[in-house]
C-alpha cells in the first residue's frame, strides 16, 4: 500500500477538472487498489478478510483501460465557463436497476420480497434468492412466478457475499443476455448472515455486470425485537458483525416487526441505527409493508441524488407514513446522553461522532468555502489510501475553487465515483457537505483534514 502514490486520486479529481476546462466532462470512476475477499466458511459466521491485490494490476485497471476493455463510460455535457447556458448534468443511466435486500436472519426479507412481488407496480422483477443449504425453503415461500416475478433464481450452495459471488455474476450476466426484455428490475435477497460489502463491490468490480446493471439501493430489514441483541454481539477479532454491516451499508432501513415491541424499545433501536448510519432513510413497519417506491428506484448510488442524502442529516426517519398509530413521542425520547455523542457547531461546520456499536458510525461535515483542488485531491487520496477498509460509504457535494459546477461524489471503500453536476446558482452559498459511514472514524480529524483544503 505504502508504495502507491497518492497521485492516484489526484488524477481522478484533477482529471475531471481538466476535462471540464475543455468543455466536456466525464463521470470519473476510480477504483483504488482493490481488495480481494477471502472467505472463511469454516465457522457459522462467514468471516471476510480483505487482502490487497497486486498494485500493478489495480493501477492498470483504472489508469489505462486495457485494450479491448468493454467497461462502459458515462459522458456528460457540461457548461463551459465561457458562457454556455447548458447546465451540467450527471449523464442519464439506463442500465437495469438492481436492489439488494438484506437483514439479519428472520428480520423479514422474504416477507418484504413477497410484498414487492404481489404489489401492483407494473414492474417486471427478476429475483435472485440466496439461501444456505440444499433445500430451497425461501424459494418456495416466495410468491410464485404468476405473481409477477419473471424469474426466481435460487443460489443455495453458499452465501452470496463469499462462496457464491462468482455465481451471482454469472446469473446476472445470463439474465441480461438471455432475458433482458423480460424484466425491468433485479431484486437480490441475501442470506441473513451476508455482509453487503462484497456484494456491492460486485456491481462495480465486474465489467460484465457494471455495463448493464446498476446498483439501485441496499434495503436493510431490522428486526425490532431481536436486532439489539445481534448488534451487541461481540465477534472474534477480524470477524465482522453482520448486523452492524447490514445497517451501515443501507440506503433504506426498514425496522420491521414493530408489533412485537413497545414504543420506547423502538425509539432506542432507531437511535442506535441512526448512530451507525445517518445517510439512510428509515421506516418502521409490520410485515414489511412499505410503499414500493421506498425500496425500488432508490438511486442510492446515483450521483444526481447525492444532494438529498447529504442534506437529510438528522431526520431521515419518514414519520409521514408510519403504518402504526402512536404519538410520535419518540422524537423527544432519544437518549443522547447515554452515548458518546459529540456535536460541534461553529463556523457553519459540524461533525457527529458516535463511538459505540463496534466503532461503526457516521460523520458529517458541512462547511462553507471553496476547496483548493490539489489539496482536496491529496487529502481524499491519502484518506482512501490509508483508511479505505474503514470507510464503508461516503457521499459528498463540494465547492471547488474555479469550478462553476457543484462536484458530487460517492464511494464505497476504495471505489470512488465523482462528477461535476449542475452549476452553482449565483445566490446559492457554496457549502461543502460530506457524509462518511465507517469504522473508527474520528470526526475531529476528518473535519480538520477537510478544512485544511479550504482556501
Ligand atoms: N410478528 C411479526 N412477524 C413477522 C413480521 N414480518 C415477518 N414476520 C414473520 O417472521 C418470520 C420470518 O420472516 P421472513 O420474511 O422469512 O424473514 P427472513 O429475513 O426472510 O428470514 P431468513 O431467510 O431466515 O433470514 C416469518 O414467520 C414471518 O411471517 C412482522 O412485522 N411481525
Amino acid at each position: 500500500m505504502a508504495a502507491i502514490s497518492t497521485d492516484i486520486i489526484a488524477f481522478a479529481f484533477v482529471g475531471v477538472a481538466k476535462r471540464q476546462a475543455l468543455g466536456r466532462v466525464r463521470t470519473s470512476f476510480v477504483s483504488l487498489p482493490r481488495r480481494r475477499w477471502n472467505t472463511s466458511s469454516s465457522s457459522a459466521s462467514y468471516s471476510l478478510r480483505p487482502c490487497r491485490a497486486p498494485t500493478s494490476m489495480a493501477l492498470a485497471r483504472w489508469t489505462t483501460p486495457a485494450v479491448g476493455s468493454t467497461r462502459r463510460s458515462f459522458s456528460a455535457s457540461a457548461a463551459t465557463e465561457e458562457g454556455s447556458d447548458v447546465s451540467t448534468k450527471v449523464p442519464p443511466d439506463n442500465r437495469i436497476p438492481a436492489t439488494i435486500i438484506t437483514g439479519f436472519l428472520g428480520s423479514g426479507k422474504t416477507t418484504l420480497l413477497n410484498h414487492i412481488l404481489t404489489a401492483d407496480h407494473g414492474k417486471r422483477i427478476a429475483v435472485i434468492e440466496n439461501e444456505f443449504g440444499e433445500v430451497d425453503i425461501d424459494g418456495s415461500l416466495v410468491a410464485s412466478k404468476s405473481t409477477g416475478a419473471e424469474d426466481i433464481i435460487m443460489l443455495n450452495n453458499g452465501c452470496l457475499c463469499c462462496t457464491v459471488r462468482g455465481d451471482l455474476v454469472r446469473m446476472i450476466v445470463e439474465l441480461v443476455e438471455k432475458k433482458r426484455d423480460n424484466f425491468d428490475h433485479i431484486v437480490i435477497e441475501t442470506t441473513g448472515l451476508a455482509n453487503p460489502a462484497p456484494i456491492i463491490e460486485t456491481f462495480y468490480a465486474e465489467d460484465k455486470v457494471f455495463n448493464d446493471v446498476k446498483l439501485d439501493g441496499v434495503v436493510t430489514l431490522v428486526d425490532a425485537k431481536h436486532a439489539g441483541f445481534h448488534l451487541d454481539e461481540e465477534k472474534p477479532k477480524g470477524v465482522v458483525n453482520e448486523a452492524v454491516q447490514q445497517i451501515a451499508y443501507a440506503d433504506r432501513i426498514i425496522v420491521n416487526k414493530t408489533d412485537l415491541v413497545g414504543e420506547s424499545d423502538i425509539s432506542t433501536l432507531i437511535q442506535r441505527i441512526k448512530n451507525i448510519n445517518r445517510m439512510a432513510q428509515l421506516k418502521r413497519t409490520e410485515y414489511g409493508r412499505v410503499d414500493l417506491d421506498y425500496v425500488l428506484g432508490v438511486g442510492g448510488f446515483d450521483l444526481e441524488r447525492i444532494e438529498s442524502v447529504v442534506n437529510a442529516e438528522e431526520s431521515n426517519e419518514d414519520h409521514s407514513k408510519h403504518e402504526h398509530d402512536h404519538d410520535h413521542s419518540h422524537h423527544n425520547d432519544h437518549h443522547h446522553d447515554e452515548h458518546d455523542h459529540k456535536h460541534e457547531h461553529h463556523d457553519h461546520s459540524h461533525a457527529h461522532d458516535h463511538t459505540h456499536d463496534p466503532g461503526v458510525s457516521s460523520v458529517s461535515i458541512v462547511c462553507e468555502g471553496n476547496l483548493d483542488l490539489e489539496k482536496a485531491n491529496m487529502w481524499l487520496g491519502t484518506l482512501l489510501m490509508e483508511r479505505s477498509d474503514d470507510i464503508y460509504r461516503m457521499k459528498g457535494l463540494l465547492s471547488v475553487d474555479g469550478m462553476a459546477e457543484r462536484f458530487v461524489f460517492q464511494g464505497v471503500h476504495d471505489i470512488f465515483q465523482g462528477s461535476p453536476e449542475r452549476l452553482w446558482s449565483p445566490e446559492e452559498p457554496r457549502v461543502n457537505k460530506i457524509v462518511f459511514i465507517g469504522k473508527n472514524l474520528d470526526a475531529q480529524e476528518l473535519e480538520k483534514g477537510f478544512k485544511s483544503c479550504l482556501l
